[in-house]
């Protein structure tokens, strides 16, 4: 497997917020995550992106342990829902920036930059700077800017929780698209489960600090604890009395 994450546990003070945490993916595939907030989903997260160290377990990325790595070694990126973009650096330079580090040649990061605002449907706002863009459009940069480096994981929190509707579904979309182009691996916390069942190959429920990876997503939708049958009985109610729910 390419993602190994074996026996984690974590408590803040008295408080067990990771339960023996074990669970396993293959490359190029996503897994999202749906749970209760303050169910530990976040604090998962860190632990796997080196910016908490849990109390124990282990984590192989790649075939690598990486439990004593730094943060910036893991080849793993953290983005989440209000990622802040560089404010003095427009789109070119923000999405420029991993490259900019790994000190690529000035005529490969122009080229590379390029493709990703093109891939990310953003031709055409190279220089405005942040404040100058949409939530959608911020939202984007900050995939591009996290994608370009060519990072093993992707860890996505809630990363389209502060879009409406409309632009949310659209970076769904876009999402698949790029998982795609860029074989990326990740995994994907949401509250919203359709979302869930949308970006995820597999789908996962955190409940009390502990993970459970459904077989398939039949699996997931027919566990009555998820919550989707509920979703399912609300939207067949109110489809088989329309009149009486509208005229009250
Ligand atoms: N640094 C910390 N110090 C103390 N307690 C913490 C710390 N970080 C998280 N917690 C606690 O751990 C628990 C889990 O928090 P976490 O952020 O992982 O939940 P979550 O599932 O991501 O929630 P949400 O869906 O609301 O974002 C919470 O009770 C939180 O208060």
């Amino acid at each position: 497997m390419f993602l190994e994450v074996q026996n984690i546990l974590k408590s803040f003070h008295a408080e067990q917020v990771v339960k023996d945490l074990n669970f396993s993916l293959d490359a190029h595939k996503t897994l999202s995550i749906l749970g209760k907030s303050g169910c530990g989903k976040t604090t998962m997260l860190k632990i796997i992106a080196g910016l908490e160290k849990p109390d124990a377990g282990n984590i192989t990325l790649n075939g690598e342990n990486i439990d004593e790595k730094s943060p910036e070694k893991r080849s793993v990126v953290y983005l989440y829902q209000e990622d802040l973009l560089f404010p003095h650096l427009n789109v070119f330079e923000n999405i420029a920036f991993g490259l900019r580090l790994k000190k690529l040649p000035k005529d490969e990061i122009k080229t590379k930059v390029e493709e990703m605002i093109d891939s990310l449907e953003l031709n055409g706002q190279a220089n405005k700077m942040p404040h100058q863009l949409s939530g959608g459009q911020r939202q984007r940069v900050s995939f591009g800017r996290a994608i370009i480096t060519n990072p093993s994981l992707l860890l996505l929190d809630e990363p389209f929780g502060s879009l409406d509707a409309g632009t949310r579904q659209r970076m769904q979309v876009l999402f698949k698209k790029l998982a795609s182009q860029f074989s990326i691996t990740s995994l994907f916390i949401t509250h919203d489960l359709k979302e869930a069942i949308l970006m995820g190959d597999k789908i996962a429920f955190m409940r009390s600090g502990c993970l459970k990876v459904y077989k398939d997503k039949n699996e997931f939708i027919n566990d009555p604890d998820t919550g989707v049958q509920q979703e399912i009985g609300f939207w067949e109610g109110l489809i088989a009395s329309p009149l009486k729910k509208v005229s009250g």
